[in-house]
Protein backbone atom coordinates (compact mmCIF):
# COMPACT_ATOMS: atom_id res chain seq x y z
CA UNK A 1 0.00 0.00 0.00
CA UNK A 2 2.62 2.46 0.80
CA UNK A 3 4.98 1.43 -2.30
CA UNK A 4 1.74 2.14 -4.32
CA UNK A 5 1.24 6.00 -2.41
CA UNK A 6 5.50 6.24 -2.91
CA UNK A 7 4.91 5.43 -6.67
CA UNK A 8 2.20 7.90 -7.49
CA UNK A 9 4.11 10.45 -5.26
CA UNK A 10 7.35 9.98 -7.53
CA UNK A 11 5.05 10.14 -10.65
CA UNK A 12 3.20 13.29 -9.43
CA UNK A 13 6.67 14.46 -8.79
CA UNK A 14 7.64 13.55 -12.39
CA UNK A 15 10.86 11.82 -10.86
CA UNK A 16 12.21 9.91 -13.67
CA UNK A 17 12.51 6.02 -12.70
CA UNK A 18 13.49 4.05 -15.30
CA UNK A 19 13.41 0.77 -13.51
CA UNK A 20 10.34 -1.70 -13.56
CA UNK A 21 7.91 -0.31 -10.06
CA UNK A 22 8.86 -3.49 -8.40
CA UNK A 23 11.18 -2.16 -5.78
CA UNK A 24 11.27 -1.59 -1.85
CA UNK A 25 11.32 1.91 -0.61
CA UNK A 26 14.17 1.66 1.15
CA UNK A 27 15.60 1.36 -2.27
CA UNK A 28 15.04 4.90 -3.11
CA UNK A 29 18.66 5.50 -1.59
CA UNK A 30 19.80 4.26 -5.37
CA UNK A 31 18.18 7.54 -6.86
CA UNK A 32 19.54 9.54 -4.84
CA UNK A 33 16.37 10.49 -3.02
CA UNK A 34 14.86 9.89 0.40
CA UNK A 35 11.28 9.29 1.09
CA UNK A 36 10.69 13.07 2.51
CA UNK A 37 12.38 14.33 -0.51
CA UNK A 38 9.89 13.06 -3.02
CA UNK A 39 6.90 13.74 -0.73
CA UNK A 40 8.43 17.85 -0.58
CA UNK A 41 8.61 17.76 -4.29
CA UNK A 42 5.40 16.43 -4.52
CA UNK A 43 4.06 18.57 -2.25
CA UNK A 44 2.40 16.03 -0.39
CA UNK A 45 0.40 16.89 2.94
CA UNK A 46 2.45 16.10 6.14
CA UNK A 47 1.84 12.76 7.90
CA UNK A 48 -0.13 13.61 11.24
CA UNK A 49 0.64 11.18 14.32
CA UNK A 50 -1.89 11.54 17.33
CA UNK A 51 -1.66 11.18 20.92
CA UNK A 52 -2.36 7.02 20.90
CA UNK A 53 0.37 6.64 17.93
CA UNK A 54 2.71 8.52 19.59
CA UNK A 55 2.41 6.65 23.09
CA UNK A 56 2.73 3.68 20.45
CA UNK A 57 5.89 3.90 18.87
CA UNK A 58 7.62 5.92 21.91
CA UNK A 59 8.91 4.06 24.64
CA UNK A 60 12.22 5.18 27.18
CA UNK A 61 14.42 2.23 26.32
CA UNK A 62 15.00 3.73 22.88
CA UNK A 63 14.08 7.39 23.87
CA UNK A 64 16.45 8.06 26.71
CA UNK A 65 19.40 6.49 25.07
CA UNK A 66 18.74 9.45 21.97
CA UNK A 67 17.94 11.91 24.89
CA UNK A 68 21.29 11.70 26.84
CA UNK A 69 22.91 12.03 23.14
CA UNK A 70 20.84 15.02 22.65
CA UNK A 71 21.35 16.97 25.99
CA UNK A 72 25.44 16.48 25.40
CA UNK A 73 25.11 17.76 21.43
CA UNK A 74 23.23 20.71 22.88
CA UNK A 75 26.28 20.95 25.68
CA UNK A 76 28.63 21.21 23.34
CA UNK A 77 28.14 24.65 21.98
CA UNK A 78 28.46 23.39 18.51
CA UNK A 79 26.10 24.71 16.03
CA UNK A 80 26.30 22.12 13.67
CA UNK A 81 25.07 19.60 16.01
CA UNK A 82 22.21 21.80 17.82
CA UNK A 83 20.84 25.41 17.42
CA UNK A 84 18.48 25.76 20.10
CA UNK A 85 17.06 29.34 20.97
CA UNK A 86 15.49 29.68 24.65
CA UNK A 87 11.78 29.12 23.88
CA UNK A 88 10.45 32.42 23.09
CA UNK A 89 6.98 33.20 25.21
CA UNK A 90 4.05 35.17 24.40
CA UNK A 91 1.57 35.40 27.93
CA UNK A 92 -2.22 34.53 27.40
CA UNK A 93 -3.14 36.89 30.01
CA UNK A 94 -6.69 36.43 30.43
CA UNK A 95 -6.79 32.42 30.50
CA UNK A 96 -3.48 32.38 32.66
CA UNK A 97 -1.02 31.00 30.38
CA UNK A 98 1.56 30.95 28.08
CA UNK A 99 2.32 29.57 24.46
CA UNK A 100 5.94 29.07 24.05
CA UNK A 101 7.84 28.34 20.94
CA UNK A 102 10.27 25.39 20.77
CA UNK A 103 12.30 26.04 17.41
CA UNK A 104 15.24 23.12 16.96
CA UNK A 105 17.84 22.50 14.00
CA UNK A 106 20.21 19.58 14.42
CA UNK A 107 22.05 20.12 11.22
CA UNK A 108 24.66 16.95 11.82
CA UNK A 109 21.09 14.72 12.05
CA UNK A 110 19.19 16.98 9.37
CA UNK A 111 16.44 17.32 12.47
CA UNK A 112 14.65 20.84 12.27
CA UNK A 113 11.45 20.94 14.36
CA UNK A 114 9.82 23.21 16.48
CA UNK A 115 7.10 22.57 19.31
CA UNK A 116 4.34 25.14 19.92
CA UNK A 117 3.48 24.61 23.64
CA UNK A 118 0.51 26.10 25.78
CA UNK A 119 0.95 25.72 29.31
CA UNK A 120 -1.42 27.22 31.75
CA UNK A 121 -1.85 27.27 35.35
CA UNK A 122 -5.37 26.59 36.47
CA UNK A 123 -7.68 26.85 38.84
CA UNK A 124 -8.77 23.70 41.05
CA UNK A 125 -12.44 23.56 38.84
CA UNK A 126 -11.06 23.13 35.25
CA UNK A 127 -10.73 20.15 33.17
CA UNK A 128 -8.92 21.42 30.58
CA UNK A 129 -4.93 19.53 30.57
CA UNK A 130 -2.25 22.19 31.74
CA UNK A 131 -0.59 21.52 29.09
CA UNK A 132 -1.15 21.09 25.72
CA UNK A 133 1.30 21.00 22.62
CA UNK A 134 2.02 19.89 18.82
CA UNK A 135 5.54 19.23 17.72
CA UNK A 136 5.96 20.11 13.59
CA UNK A 137 9.03 17.88 12.17
CA UNK A 138 10.45 19.66 8.46
CA UNK A 139 12.81 18.99 6.11
CA UNK A 140 15.85 21.24 6.65
CA UNK A 141 16.68 21.10 2.83
CA UNK A 142 13.38 21.80 1.30
CA UNK A 143 10.74 23.24 4.16
CA UNK A 144 8.45 20.83 3.75
CA UNK A 145 6.41 19.93 6.48
CA UNK A 146 7.29 16.00 7.10
CA UNK A 147 5.07 15.62 9.89
CA UNK A 148 2.28 17.27 12.46
CA UNK A 149 2.82 15.46 15.97
CA UNK A 150 1.11 15.92 19.01
CA UNK A 151 3.09 16.91 21.53
CA UNK A 152 1.74 16.04 24.96
CA UNK A 153 2.78 12.77 24.92
CA UNK A 154 6.11 13.71 23.69
CA UNK A 155 6.16 16.83 26.32
CA UNK A 156 5.36 14.09 28.94
CA UNK A 157 7.89 11.08 28.06
CA UNK A 158 10.79 13.63 27.22
CA UNK A 159 10.76 15.82 30.30
CA UNK A 160 10.18 12.41 32.26
CA UNK A 161 12.91 11.25 30.48
CA UNK A 162 15.67 13.80 31.10
CA UNK A 163 14.85 13.71 34.84
CA UNK A 164 15.49 9.80 34.44
CA UNK A 165 19.08 10.72 33.19
CA UNK A 166 19.76 13.61 36.05
CA UNK A 167 19.07 11.01 38.26
CA UNK A 168 20.86 8.07 36.94
CA UNK A 169 24.21 10.76 37.14
CA UNK A 170 23.51 12.54 40.11
CA UNK A 171 21.24 10.44 42.54
CA UNK A 172 23.73 8.36 45.32
CA UNK A 173 24.49 4.85 44.58
CA UNK A 174 22.28 2.40 46.15
CA UNK A 175 19.35 5.17 46.46
CA UNK A 176 15.96 3.16 46.89
CA UNK A 177 13.55 5.49 48.01
CA UNK A 178 11.81 8.44 45.42
CA UNK A 179 9.18 11.05 46.74
CA UNK A 180 7.09 12.72 44.30
CA UNK A 181 5.14 15.43 44.57
CA UNK A 182 2.09 16.69 42.15
CA UNK A 183 0.17 13.84 40.48
CA UNK A 184 -0.92 15.05 37.28
CA UNK A 185 0.44 13.96 33.80
CA UNK A 186 3.96 14.71 34.66
CA UNK A 187 4.14 12.89 37.49
CA UNK A 188 2.35 10.04 35.48
CA UNK A 189 4.95 9.61 33.09
CA UNK A 190 7.96 10.24 35.63
CA UNK A 191 6.81 7.68 37.73
CA UNK A 192 6.82 4.90 34.52
CA UNK A 193 9.96 6.21 33.67
CA UNK A 194 11.90 6.51 36.50
CA UNK A 195 10.13 2.54 37.46
CA UNK A 196 10.89 1.55 34.41
CA UNK A 197 14.50 2.73 33.89
CA UNK A 198 15.81 2.67 37.72
CA UNK A 199 14.85 0.66 40.73
CA UNK A 200 13.50 1.90 43.83
CA UNK A 201 12.05 0.33 46.83
CA UNK A 202 9.71 2.59 47.87
CA UNK A 203 7.52 4.87 45.94
CA UNK A 204 5.99 8.29 48.08
CA UNK A 205 3.41 10.21 46.69
CA UNK A 206 2.09 14.03 48.06
CA UNK A 207 -0.34 15.75 46.49
CA UNK A 208 -1.81 18.82 47.43
CA UNK A 209 -5.55 17.14 47.47
CA UNK A 210 -5.07 13.91 49.07
CA UNK A 211 -7.70 12.46 46.27
CA UNK A 212 -5.69 13.50 43.51
CA UNK A 213 -2.77 11.49 45.32
CA UNK A 214 -5.50 8.44 45.83
CA UNK A 215 -6.53 8.57 42.01
CA UNK A 216 -2.75 8.32 41.05
CA UNK A 217 -2.35 5.34 43.51
CA UNK A 218 -5.03 3.53 41.43
CA UNK A 219 -4.30 4.06 37.85
CA UNK A 220 -0.36 3.47 38.03
CA UNK A 221 -1.10 -0.19 39.87
CA UNK A 222 1.88 -0.34 41.40
CA UNK A 223 3.35 -0.18 44.90
CA UNK A 224 2.56 3.72 46.29
CA UNK A 225 2.60 4.99 49.64
CA UNK A 226 0.05 8.31 49.57
CA UNK A 227 1.35 10.81 52.25
CA UNK A 228 -0.28 13.54 53.91
CA UNK A 229 2.54 16.35 53.86
CA UNK A 230 5.37 16.75 52.01
CA UNK A 231 7.85 16.53 54.83
CA UNK A 232 5.93 12.86 55.63
CA UNK A 233 6.80 12.05 51.53
CA UNK A 234 10.51 13.43 51.35
CA UNK A 235 11.99 12.70 54.87
CA UNK A 236 15.16 10.50 53.86
CA UNK A 237 13.68 10.14 50.17
CA UNK A 238 16.94 9.39 48.07
CA UNK A 239 15.05 10.90 45.15
CA UNK A 240 12.48 13.91 44.94
CA UNK A 241 10.47 14.55 41.96
CA UNK A 242 8.68 18.17 41.83
CA UNK A 243 6.22 18.28 39.06
CA UNK A 244 3.79 20.79 40.51
CA UNK A 245 2.19 23.45 39.68
CA UNK A 246 2.89 25.61 42.44
CA UNK A 247 4.02 29.19 41.97
CA UNK A 248 5.57 29.46 46.00
CA UNK A 249 8.08 26.74 47.32
CA UNK A 250 6.98 23.36 47.99
CA UNK A 251 10.13 21.65 48.61
CA UNK A 252 12.29 23.46 52.01
CA UNK A 253 15.65 22.30 52.43
CA UNK A 254 15.53 21.36 55.93
CA UNK A 255 13.72 18.27 54.95
CA UNK A 256 15.58 16.95 52.71
CA UNK A 257 18.05 13.96 53.44
CA UNK A 258 22.12 15.29 52.78
CA UNK A 259 23.06 14.11 49.14
CA UNK A 260 19.51 13.54 47.91
CA UNK A 261 18.81 14.40 44.42
CA UNK A 262 16.09 16.58 43.54
CA UNK A 263 14.73 16.83 39.67
CA UNK A 264 12.42 20.30 39.91
CA UNK A 265 10.46 19.56 36.82
CA UNK A 266 7.58 22.74 37.70
CA UNK A 267 7.73 26.88 38.19
CA UNK A 268 9.34 27.40 34.71
CA UNK A 269 8.63 30.85 34.52
CA UNK A 270 10.91 33.42 36.57
CA UNK A 271 9.06 34.75 39.30
CA UNK A 272 7.41 30.73 39.95
CA UNK A 273 9.04 28.66 42.46
CA UNK A 274 8.81 25.26 44.21
CA UNK A 275 11.96 25.10 46.01
CA UNK A 276 12.76 27.07 48.92
CA UNK A 277 16.09 29.00 48.91
CA UNK A 278 17.88 27.04 51.61
CA UNK A 279 17.31 23.89 49.60
CA UNK A 280 18.86 25.97 46.27
CA UNK A 281 21.28 27.38 48.44
CA UNK A 282 22.35 24.15 49.86
CA UNK A 283 22.32 21.79 46.72
CA UNK A 284 24.99 21.75 43.66
CA UNK A 285 22.67 22.93 41.03
CA UNK A 286 22.79 21.47 37.41
CA UNK A 287 20.17 22.96 34.76
CA UNK A 288 19.14 21.35 31.17
CA UNK A 289 20.20 24.69 29.71
CA UNK A 290 22.17 27.22 31.59
CA UNK A 291 20.82 30.06 29.40
CA UNK A 292 16.82 28.28 30.08
CA UNK A 293 17.45 28.20 33.90
CA UNK A 294 18.76 32.00 33.77
CA UNK A 295 15.66 33.17 31.67
CA UNK A 296 13.10 31.34 32.85
CA UNK A 297 13.55 29.62 36.38
CA UNK A 298 12.17 31.52 39.31
CA UNK A 299 13.90 28.97 41.38
CA UNK A 300 17.66 30.33 40.27
CA UNK A 301 16.93 33.69 39.96
CA UNK A 302 15.21 34.91 42.67
CA UNK A 303 17.56 32.39 45.31
CA UNK A 304 20.94 34.11 43.10
CA UNK A 305 22.32 30.31 42.96
CA UNK A 306 24.97 29.48 40.00
CA UNK A 307 23.94 26.78 37.76
CA UNK A 308 26.78 24.64 38.45
CA UNK A 309 26.65 22.79 34.83
CA UNK A 310 24.61 21.54 32.70
CA UNK A 311 23.57 17.71 32.24
CA UNK A 312 24.83 17.15 29.23
CA UNK A 313 28.42 18.87 30.39
CA UNK A 314 28.14 15.85 32.87
CA UNK A 315 27.66 13.42 29.94
CA UNK A 316 30.25 15.24 27.81
CA UNK A 317 32.73 14.56 31.07
CA UNK A 318 33.18 18.34 31.13
CA UNK A 319 31.86 18.60 34.90
CA UNK A 320 31.29 15.87 37.65
CA UNK A 321 28.59 14.81 39.24
CA UNK A 322 28.41 14.91 42.69
CA UNK A 323 26.62 12.20 43.76
CA UNK A 324 27.43 12.40 47.14
CA UNK A 325 26.08 15.99 47.55
CA UNK A 326 22.73 17.28 47.56
CA UNK A 327 22.05 17.88 43.85
CA UNK A 328 19.00 19.67 42.46
CA UNK A 329 18.19 19.42 38.58
CA UNK A 330 16.59 22.40 36.87
CA UNK A 331 14.28 21.71 34.50
CA UNK A 332 13.21 23.85 31.90
CA UNK A 333 12.29 22.12 28.87
CA UNK A 334 14.12 21.82 25.58
CA UNK A 335 13.33 21.64 21.85
CA UNK A 336 16.43 19.21 21.21
CA UNK A 337 14.28 17.07 23.41
CA UNK A 338 11.45 17.22 21.33
CA UNK A 339 13.14 17.52 18.38
CA UNK A 340 14.86 13.85 18.87
CA UNK A 341 11.79 12.37 19.88
CA UNK A 342 9.70 13.73 17.21
CA UNK A 343 12.09 12.38 14.87
CA UNK A 344 12.09 8.77 17.00
CA UNK A 345 8.11 8.93 16.35
CA UNK A 346 8.86 9.39 12.32
CA UNK A 347 11.00 6.87 12.21
CA UNK A 348 9.21 4.15 13.91
CA UNK A 349 5.92 5.69 11.78
CA UNK A 350 7.90 5.04 8.87
CA UNK A 351 9.21 1.30 9.41
CA UNK A 352 5.73 0.66 10.54
CA UNK A 353 4.46 1.98 7.13
CA UNK A 354 7.15 0.27 5.39
CA UNK A 355 6.13 -3.14 6.55
CA UNK A 356 2.25 -2.77 5.63
N1 LIG B 1 10.45 21.11 32.71
C1 LIG B 1 9.72 20.73 31.70
O1 LIG B 1 10.23 20.33 30.66
C2 LIG B 1 8.23 20.75 31.80
C3 LIG B 1 7.64 21.27 32.91
N2 LIG B 1 6.29 21.25 33.04
C4 LIG B 1 5.74 21.77 34.28
O2 LIG B 1 5.52 20.67 35.16
C5 LIG B 1 4.46 20.96 36.04
C6 LIG B 1 3.46 19.80 36.01
O3 LIG B 1 2.89 19.70 34.73
P1 LIG B 1 1.69 18.67 34.46
O4 LIG B 1 1.91 17.43 35.21
O5 LIG B 1 1.50 18.63 33.00
O6 LIG B 1 0.48 19.46 35.12
P2 LIG B 1 -0.83 18.83 35.78
O7 LIG B 1 -1.81 19.94 35.88
O8 LIG B 1 -1.22 17.59 35.09
O9 LIG B 1 -0.34 18.44 37.24
C7 LIG B 1 0.00 19.44 38.18
C8 LIG B 1 -0.03 18.89 39.58
O10 LIG B 1 0.25 19.96 40.49
C9 LIG B 1 -0.78 20.02 41.49
N3 LIG B 1 -0.93 21.41 41.90
C10 LIG B 1 -1.67 22.38 41.33
N4 LIG B 1 -1.53 23.53 42.02
C11 LIG B 1 -0.70 23.27 43.06
C12 LIG B 1 -0.18 24.05 44.12
N5 LIG B 1 -0.49 25.32 44.25
N6 LIG B 1 0.64 23.43 45.00
C13 LIG B 1 0.97 22.14 44.86
N7 LIG B 1 0.52 21.36 43.88
C14 LIG B 1 -0.31 21.91 42.98
C15 LIG B 1 -2.03 19.45 40.81
O11 LIG B 1 -2.95 18.97 41.77
C16 LIG B 1 -1.40 18.33 39.98
O12 LIG B 1 -1.19 17.19 40.78
C17 LIG B 1 3.88 22.29 35.59
O13 LIG B 1 4.44 23.31 36.40
C18 LIG B 1 4.39 22.43 34.16
O14 LIG B 1 4.50 23.77 33.76
C19 LIG B 1 5.48 20.69 32.10
C20 LIG B 1 6.02 20.20 30.95
C21 LIG B 1 7.43 20.20 30.69
O1 LIG C 1 9.33 22.28 27.77
C1 LIG C 1 8.10 22.38 27.77
O2 LIG C 1 7.38 21.92 26.89
C2 LIG C 1 7.47 23.08 28.89
N1 LIG C 1 8.15 23.52 29.89
C3 LIG C 1 7.34 24.16 30.85
C4 LIG C 1 5.95 24.03 30.35
C5 LIG C 1 6.06 23.34 29.03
Amino acid sequence: MFKKALLRLLNAAQIPLDVDSNFEPNQLSQFRISVSEAAAMAGAPPVIIWEREVESLLHYKELIPRLEEALGKFSSRDSAEVIQPVRSTVPLQKHNGFLGLMPTYMENDGVLSTKLVCFYNRGAGSTLPSVSATVLLLDPESGHMKAVMDGEAITNMRTAGASAISAKLLMRHGAEVLAILGTGQQALSHYKAFTEMLSFKEVRVWNHRREGAEKFRRSVGGPVTVCGSVEEAVRGADVIVTVTRSIEPVLCGRWVKPGAHVAAVGACRPDWRELDDSLMKEAVVYADSREGAMAESGDVILSGVEVFAELGDVINGIKPAYREKTTVFKSLGMGVEDAVAANLVYEQWKAKAYKL
